[in-house]
């Protein structure tokens, strides 16, 4: 990723998007250029020594481990990151799970000279948030957003189809047209999407709110193989006794 496909190389934004091939899991290592303040975001349990393999390379202090929501798929990193002195484990407050930190519906992160907007976009679960870079025009989605298809809906009782069309709507295709999105995972391959694209193209979120509801209620996915270990594991930062 070139630092110019943010902001045209106006961005002290230093970027890593890294992939965990067992889970499809993306992972982001975002950094202030110009003091090395660091976040990662969604971080693998499993692939934490790459990580902080590549945050010490890179020399970067780290802040925060963020969890864009309580995965079902995969056990968190940030328990074992956490253990990074200077670093804090973050959570959207909505979670229900154990954090350092929680943060609201339009909270500021600040790491460096950078400023990350928090914004609430709860249906794949209660808790989920996506994060917003407005000066770097680049958004990270968890998995309230996927590349042309959106998280499902069925972890939990109620309408969540609802919930999840009125955060997309709301929270994310509200933000301008060429922003980017990042999102928590993908399965074919793809890394990344616009606002744009997804407005016009994503064929979940582009059809009306019954028709939504109508394919939400059919995607007959398997759960994830491993949400009965995920699931405890990330209620409590993914540090177990
Ligand atoms: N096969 C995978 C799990 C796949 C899955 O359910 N992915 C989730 C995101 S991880 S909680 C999802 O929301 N998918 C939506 C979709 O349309 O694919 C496994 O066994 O782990
Ligand atoms: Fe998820």
């Amino acid at each position: 990723m070139l630092a110019s496909q943010f902001n045209m190389g106006k961005s002290n934004l230093i970027f890593r998007q890294l992939f965990d091939k067992d889970t499809s899991t993306y992972t982001y290592i975002l950094a202030c250029s110009e003091t090395k303040s660091a976040v990662i975001i969604d971080p693998v349990l499993e692939c934490v020594e790459r990580d902080l393999k590549l945050i010490k390379e890179l020399d970067l202090n780290l802040l925060y481990g963020i969890n864009t929501h309580v995965h079902a798929d995969h056990i968190t990193g940030t328990g074992k990151i956490k253990l990074y002195p200077t670093c804090k484990s973050v959570l959207g407050s909505k979670s229900g799970a154990k954090a350092d930190m929680f943060v609201e519906h339009g909270a500021k992160l600040k790491f460096g000279n950078l400023t990350m907007e928090c914004r609430s976009t709860p249906g794949h679960t209660n808790g989920c948030s996506t994060y917003v870079l407005h000066d770097q025009r680049v958004a990270f989605t968890g998995d309230a957003l996927l590349i042309r298809g959106c998280g499902r809906t069925d972890f939990q009782q109620g309408a969540k189809e609802i919930l999840l069309y009125n955060s997309v709507h709301s929270q994310i295709f509200s933000l301008p047209s060429d922003y980017q999105l990042y999102p928590a995972h993908d399965y074919k391959g793809l890394t990344v999407t616009t606002v744009n694209e997804e407005k016009t193209l994503n064929p979940r979120l582009t059809k009306t709110l019954e028709e939504f509801v109508e394919i939400m209620n059919n995607l007959n996915l398997a759960y994830p193989k491993r949400i009965d270990v995920s699931v405890p594991a990330n209620l409590v930062c993914g540090l177990q006794d």
